[in-house]
C-alpha cells in the first residue's frame, strides 16, 4: 500500500481530477481511484471505500477491453505500407516500415483517445499490476463490505479472492463465516473475475464429460476450450500492443544505442509480452505454474474424444493440427497412418486439413519466436520461451548450451538455499526452563529445524482434564459455541474458546470460575517457558489464544486423504511452487511465536509435523500428549500440518505470541480487567521489560453471580471476519 502515492500529491487535487474526468466521459486512471479506495479504506470512510474500490475494478475491466477494441479496430490500418515492403528494395524499405508502424500507432491512439483520458492511458506501476493480479482489491472491498452491512456483497468479493488465494485460511474462515449467516444464499458466492478465466469451467467441464466417457459431450467442451483459450490469449495479447510502455532503459549508458537498437529493443519486448501470454493464460487463478504445453495437450484430449465419439474426420483433423505443434511425434503420426489405412480412398476424408486458426498460431509463434531469439543471441535481449514445442532449430546451439550451464548452476543454489536457511525472528533457542518438572523432550537437532522446541510435564493429569471438562461443558453449554465444522475438513468438527469467552460461561454459572481461570493461567506458564527458553530479546505478549478441540465426525472417515490442518505458515502464506511465504495483510504478519500445549492423547491420527518449504517433505513429527508444550517460531523456516482426526477428540491450548505490544490481545487484557474490577487478583504482574511473570496463586474458587457480571461489548475482529 504504501507504494500507491497518487501521482499528482494531495487529496483534494485528485478527487478533482477524478470528478473531472467522470464529466468527460472517459475511463481515468483506475490506480487513483485504487488508491483513494485502500486510503478511504484505513480511514475506516466504508461508503467512500467501497465506492472508489468498485471503481477502480470496474475502470480496469473497461480499460482492458477498451485495449483490445482498438487493437481489432486499427489491425489493418497503414497495411497498404506493408505491400510495399514487399516490392520496394534498397534504402526505402526501413521508411515503408516505420511509416507503417506509425500509421498503426497513429489509429491506436486515436482510439484509446476517444474513450480514455490521457492520464489513464499511461502505464501502471508494477505494484498495482500485482494487486489487481492477486485481486487484492477484493481483499478490501470484503471487510468493506462487512462493515457496511452488506453481507451477500461481502461473500461474493471473499469468493472471488479466494479463488485467486486458495491458501489463505482466513478468507476461507470468512467464507465459512458467510455460509452460516442466513442472509447469504449460495447464489452470492460468485467469483466475479470468473469471465477472463472462463476457459478453465470449459476445461473441467470436458475432463468431467470424459470421465464418465460421454464423448460427445467432451467433443463440444474440447473444442469449446480450444476456441476460448485462442480468444483468451488474443485478449492478452492485444493488451502488450495497446498499452503504453516504458523504453526499455540502456542497460549500459556509454553504449549508445541508436534510435535502431531502441526501436528493435521496444519491438523485441513487445514479441516477448505476447509470448508470455501461453504462461498467463494456461495459468489457474491461484496457481503459480503454467499448465504445461496447454493447447497441445487440449487437441490430444480433443482427438481422443472425437475417437471415441466416432468422429473420424474430426480426430484426423486435429491430429494435423497437433503435428502443426510437434510434427515428428511417434504416436500421432501412427495414428494417421492407421486412419488412412482405414479410411481407404476416401478423399475428403484423407484431406482434412488442420484448423485455420492453429496453423495461424503455430506460425505467428514461430515467427515471433525466431526474432526473440535472434535478439537474444544478437542484442543482449533475454527471453524465457513458454512453449516446450519450440523445434530444437529456432533455438541457436550457442543459447542451447548456454541454458544448460544456468539450469545446473541454478539447480545448486535451490539445494543450497535450503541447507542455509535461517530464521530472522530474533530468537534464539537453547534457555534455560524456569520450572521444576519440565524436561526439554526434543530441540533443534531433534526436530531437524530452527527455533523449535518439545517440553515435556508443563501440565499435570489434574489440569488436562480440567481443561478437557471445559472444553466439554462450553459445548453444551451451546449459546454460540456450538462444535462447528471446521475450517479445514469437513470430515472433523472444530471448537474453541478463548479466556474472555470462558470467563462469561462462569459468570453465568455455566463452568467452574476456576477452570476460566486455569484457562488464563496455563497460558501464562507457557509463555514464561518459551519467553526463557528461546531467550526472546524483547517482551512476548499474547496475540491470540484459544484452547480448540478437533473431533472426527463418526461415519466420514473412510478413505480419508485430506489434513485436519492442511500445511501453513502462520505468519505469512505459504506458497509452495516457489517456496516463498508472502508476509502481507491480512495474514497474521505480526505473529513472532506459535505454540501448542496438549492435553490429551486418547484419539487416533492428530500428528503435529513440520515439513520443508515445499509443504511436502516432513522433517519432524510431534505426538500430542498431556502436558506436552511445543513452541516454534511463526515464521517461514517453519511450515507446518495436522493430520487427519480419524477418530476422538483432540484437544489442545493453541497460542501465539508478538514481540509487538500494539498487536496484543485486547481481549485477554478485558478478561484481566474483569477479573480485577470482581476484586481477584490478576494471575499475572508486570515485569520490567513490559511482558507479564505468572504469579503462584490459582486463585479464583468465587463463583460469580449472573446478574453481577458487567455485559462486555465484543466486535468481531478483522481477523475473525
Ligand atoms: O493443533 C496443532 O497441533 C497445530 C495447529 C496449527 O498449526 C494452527 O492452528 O495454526
Ligand atoms: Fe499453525
Amino acid at each position: 500500500v504504501p507504494l500507491l502515492f497518487p501521482p499528482d500529491g494531495p487529496r483534494s487535487a485528485a478527487g478533482s481530477r477524478l470528478s473531472s474526468d467522470a464529466q468527460s466521459g472517459l475511463l481515468s486512471q483506475y490506480d487513483l481511484q485504487y488508491y483513494l479506495g485502500v486510503r478511504a479504506y484505513f480511514q475506516e470512510e466504508w461508503e467512500k471505500a467501497a465506492e472508489y474500490l468498485e471503481k477502480s475494478i470496474a475502470t480496469r475491466q473497461s480499460l482492458l477491453r477498451t485495449r483490445r477494441r482498438c487493437r481489432d479496430e486499427c489491425a489493418a490500418a497503414g497495411s497498404d505500407r506493408l505491400h510495399r515492403l514487399d516490392t520496394e528494395t534498397g534504402s526505402m524499405w526501413d521508411l515503408w516500415a516505420l511509416d507503417w508502424i506509425q500509421r498503426q500507432a497513429e489509429c491506436i491512439r486515436f482510439c484509446l483517445g476517444r474513450a480514455v483520458t490521457p492520464a489513464g492511458q499511461l502505464p501502471v506501476s508494477a505494484a498495482i499490476e500485482y494487486e489487481f493480479g492477486t485481486r487484492n482489491p477484493y481483499n478490501f472491498l470484503q471487510f468493506t463490505y462487512y462493515q457496511l452491512g452488506k453481507a451477500s456483497k461481502a461473500a461474493s468479493a471473499a469468493q472471488t479472492f479466494f479463488v485467486a488465494n486458495p491458501s489463505h485460511l482466513e478468507m476461507r474462515n470468512n467464507i465459512e463465516k458467510y455460509r452460516r449467516m442466513g442472509e447469504v444464499t449460495d447464489d452470492a458466492f460468485t467469483d466475479r473475475e470468473r469471465e477472463p478465466e472462463r476457459h478453465w469451467d470449459i476445461h473441467d467441464s470436458a475432463l468431467h464429460a470424459e470421465a464418465l466417457s460421454d464423448w460427445e459431450r467432451a467433443v463440444e467442451n474440447w473444442k469449446d476450450c480450444v476456441n476460448v483459450t485462442l480468444q483468451q490469449l488474443e485478449d492478452c495479447r492485444a493488451q502488450c500492443v495497446v498499452s503504453s510502455r516504458t523504453l526499455p532503459e540502456n542497460s549500459d549508458s556509454n553504449r549508445g544505442d541508436g534510435v535502431y537498437e531502441k526501436a528493435a529493443a521496444l519491438s523485441l519486448s513487445l514479441l516477448a509480452c505476447q509470448q508470455s501470454c501461453v504462461s498467463l493464460v494456461a495459468t489457474r487463478p491461484g496457481r503459480v505454474s503454467p499448465h504445461e504445453d496447454f493447447l497441445p495437450t487440449q487437441l490430444e484430449h480433443l482427438h481422443t474424444a472425437q475417437f471415441k465419439a466416432g468422429d473420424l474426420r474430426g480426430a484426423m483433423q486435429t491430429l494435423r493440427s497437433l503435428l502443426l505443434f510437434y510434427p515428428s511425434d511417434p504416436g500421432a503420426l501412427g495414428n494417421l497412418r492407421l486412419y488412412s489405412a482405414s479410411l481407404g480412398r476416401d478423399a475428403e476424408l484423407q484431406n482434412a486439413a488442420p484448423s485455420l486458426e492453429i496453423s495461424r498460431y503455430v506460425n505467428r509463434s514461430l515467427l515471433e519466436k525466431k526474432l526473440l531469439y535472434f535478439g537474444v543471441e544478437n542484442l543482449d535481449f533475454s527471453f524465457s520461451d513458454p512453449d516446450l514445442w519450440t523445434p530444437e532449430d529456432i533455438v541457436p546451439e550457442s543459447l542451447r548450451k548456454t541454458w544448460r550451464a544456468e539450469k545446473e548452476m541454478l539447480r545448486e543454489r535451490l539445494n543450497e538455499d535450503e541447507r542455509e536457511e535461517t530464521d530472522d525472528s530474533g530468537f534464539y533457542a537453547g534457555g534455560p526452563v524456569p520450572q521444576v518438572g519440565v524436561t526439554i523432550a526434543m530441540d533443534d537437532r531433534s526436530l531437524n529445524g530452527t527455533n523449535r522446541v518439545v517440553l515435556d510435564g508443563v501440565l499435570s493429569q489434574a489440569e488436562c482434564d480440567a481443561m478437557q471438562q471445559l472444553a466439554s461443558a462450553a459445548t453444551l453449554a451451546g449459546d454460540g459455541y456450538k462444535g462447528r465444522q471446521s475450517p479445514h475438513t469437513p470430515h472433523e468438527k472444530f471448537e474453541g474458546l478463548t479466556v474472555l469467552r470462558a470467563l462469561k460461561f462462569s459468570q453465568t454459572g455455566m463452568v467452574n470460575q476456576s477452570d476460566a481461570r486455569l484457562l488464563h493461567e496455563v497460558g501464562e506458564r507457557a509463555r514464561t517457558l518459551l519467553h526463557s527458553y528461546f531467550r526472546s530479546p524483547s517482551a512476548l505478549f499474547f496475540s491470540f489464544s484459544h484452547l480448540v478441540c478437533r473431533s472426527a465426525v463418526a461415519g466420514h472417515q473412510e478413505g480419508r486423504l485430506d489434513l485436519s490442518h492442511p500445511v501453513h505458515v502462520d505468519n505469512c502464506i505459504l506458497e509452495p511452487e516457489t517456496r516463498q511465504c508472502w508476509r502481507e495483510a491480512p495474514a497474521f504478519t505480526h505473529r513472532d511465536l506459535s505454540a501448542l500445549l496438549y492435553l490429551n492423547e486418547d484419539f487416533e491420527g492428530g500428528e503435529f509435523f513440520f515439513t520443508n518449504k515445499d509443504a511436502k517433505t516432513v522433517t519432524a513429527r510431534v505426538k500430542p500428549k498431556c502436558g506436552r508444550l511445543l513452541g516454534f517460531s511463526s515464521g517461514p523456516v517453519n511450515p507446518h500440518g495436522v493430520t487427519a482426526v480419524t477418530s476422538g477428540r483432540r484437544c489442545a491450548l493453541a497460542l501465539w505470541f508478538t514481540k509487538e505490544k500494539h498487536h496484543r490481545d485486547m481481549e485477554r487484557e478485558e478478561a484481566e480487567g474483569l477479573w480485577a474490577a470482581d476484586g481477584q487478583s490478576v494471575v499475572k504482574e508486570k515485569t520490567k521489560d513490559g511482558g507479564a511473570a505468572p504469579a503462584s496463586s490459582r486463585s479464583g474458587r468465587r463463583q460469580v453471580s449472573a446478574g453481577r457480571s458487567k455485559e462486555v461489548k465484543r466486535e468481531i475482529r478483522r481477523d475473525e471476519l
